[in-house]
């Protein structure tokens, strides 16, 4: 296994999705969200913390002119269930009425967050509203959510990396992985 984060290695089990992986993927995302939004005026809508890195990779594979605003809300805490309860930690500075606002996000799990999310931004009035998230695993959904643009699948496992924590830290690993089981404390 390469692992380029310094000292991290013993806590990975697995890698899942490699950075040249999530590299090609984003640049695919990228043409069919181009191809989507030609002559539109686009915001995209980053969710803190685990959105950032799509967010800056996404954004540098699009060549549609486009501002970008973020939101901060919180589910998990430092576990790794959803408590489904979601809080606002950061509104958007945006007014997104009119706008055409595509979500990005790094996973869709349960689909709390996002399903909250899109009522949320929905009632405001933007012109449209679309999802694009890197990963989602469909055995996890407890509510159904239409997403235009998925970049993986994946099993119903905790993952880390690429934005992804599990009590904050691993979010700096340049590809999508599963940690040892001692990590947890197991
Ligand atoms: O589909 P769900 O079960 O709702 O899970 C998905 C959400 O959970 C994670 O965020 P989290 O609330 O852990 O905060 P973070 O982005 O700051 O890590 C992830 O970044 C998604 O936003
Ligand atoms: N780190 C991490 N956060 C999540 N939030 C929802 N699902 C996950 C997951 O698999 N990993
Ligand atoms: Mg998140």
């Amino acid at each position: 296994m390469r692992v380029d984060a310094k000292d991290m290695g013993a806590d990975l089990k697995q890698v899942l999705i490699t950075k040249e992986e999530i590299d090609a993927k984003l640049a695919e995302l990228a043409a069919k969200i181009d191809a989507e939004y030609t002559g539109k005026d686009l915001l995209i809508v980053g969710v803190l913390k685990g959105a950032v890195m799509v967010m800056a990779d996404l954004a540098r594979a699009l060549s549609t002119p486009l501002t970008m605003d973020w939101m901060a809300v919180s589910s998990y805490g430092a576990g790794t269930q959803s408590s489904g309860v979601v809080r606002i930690l950061k509104d958007l500075d945006t007014d997104i009425k009119g706008r055409h606002v595509l979500i990005v996000e790094d996973i869709i799990d349960s689909g709390l967050t996002l399903s909250w999310l899109i009522t949320n931004l929905g009632s405001r009035e933007p012109a449209s509203l679309k999802v694009c998230t890197l990963l989602r695993k469909p055995d996890a959904a407890k509510v159904a959510i239409d997403v235009e643009w998925v970049g993986f699948d994946i099993p119903n496992e905790f993952v880390v990396g690429y934005g992804l924590d599990y009590a904050e830290k691993y979010r700096n690993l340049p590809f999508v992985g599963t940690l040892a089981p001692h990590v947890y404390g197991g």
